[in-house]
């Protein structure tokens, strides 16, 4: 069940000649032992676009993305997918969702095929259809070979594949993805970024986060950045790179850039250890 959230005072409209944002998150806060997970962000995802979300270790990607899809209660705020408000309006604004979390995604006691079916039946689809399409997806992310075995027994590539398997398999028109493509190989990679390009140029829209800025930067029409749980900037890609790269605006927001001579390390790179004296 979801926890009671009040609505906020002015839902967004989706009515006539309102093009609703597939995702919109206004002032989402996340407040854990008196510090700001999150702090009051408003972000608009378009419809159709390809969002990246950043950020450093820590900067709130994941408590960000828990909140917008229903997961995690926020302290204060509200959020609206594709405008209906996910804690006044659950089922209208859930069933909109495909969501790979950062953790396990489904029982992983059962087989593969068997997972799928049953979030696909889950999701409201006919038990036969859920078949099909579990192995039309097994088969795209190439692990069919692995669909009679439990998915406790699949190496973490394979889990974050049947994971996204299972948020794509209703067909949803939102896709929120935490860290897609981390342990999967590089061919993987190839297929499951053209999958998610391919969703959105059929109408779909994908939020991502990713510490992979080369992805970001070759597939999200649009970025957003993260520090310290604050939004410092969103928009479209380009605009947000203005001509530098997404690592070193990242890199500056972040201002830790190391200085390799003063990282207090000086006895990295020194002889290991010997017989011990005390021995
Ligand atoms: N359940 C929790 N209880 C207390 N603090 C938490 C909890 N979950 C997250 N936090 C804190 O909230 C902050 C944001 O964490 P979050 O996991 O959202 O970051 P992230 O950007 O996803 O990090 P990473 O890139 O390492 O996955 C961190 O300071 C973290 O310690």
């Amino acid at each position: 069940m979801y926890p009671e959230y009040p609505a906020p005072a002015d839902p967004r409209p989706d009515g006539a000649g309102t093009v609703a944002p597939a995702l919109e998150t206004r002032e989402l806060t996340k407040v854990y032992d008196g510090a700001n997970a999150v702090n009051a962000v408003s972000l608009s995802v378009p419809a159709g676009s390809l969002y990246g979300l950043v950020g450093a270790n820590g900067a709130g990607k994941t408590t960000l993305l828990s909140m917008a899809t229903g997961l995690l209660r926020p302290t204060h705020g509200s959020v609206f997918i594709d405008g209906h408000n996910v804690w006044s309006d659950p089922v209208g604004a859930r069933g909109r969702v495909g969501l790979l979390p950062d953790g396990p995604t489904m029982s992983e006691a059962l087989p593969g095929r068997i997972a799928l079916r049953y979030v696909g039946v889950l999701q409201g689809l006919a038990p036969e259809v859920a078949d099909a399409r579990a192995d039309d997806l097994m088969g795209v992310f190439d692990i069919a070979g692995s669909a009679d075995k439990p998915v406790s027994s699949y190496s973490a590539g394979m889990k974050k594949k049947i994971g996204l398997a299972a948020a794509l398999i209703h067909s949803p028109s939102l896709l929120v993805l935490d860290e897609p493509l981390e342990a999967v190989d590089p061919v993987s990679a190839v297929t499951i970024r053209e999958i998610l390009t391919r969703f959105t140029v059929t109408g779909g829209t994908v939020i991502l986060s990713s510490h992979s800025m080369s992805l970001i930067e070759q597939i999200c029409t649009h970025v957003a950045i993260l520090n310290r749980g604050t939004l410092v900037v969103s928009g479209d890609t380009a605009q947000v790179r203005a001509g530098t790269s997404l690592e070193s605006i990242l890199v500056d927001t972040v201002g830790k850039t190391p200085d390799p001579g003063g990282l207090g390390l000086d006895w990295l790179g020194s002889a290991p250890p010997t017989d011990r004296d005390d021995r």
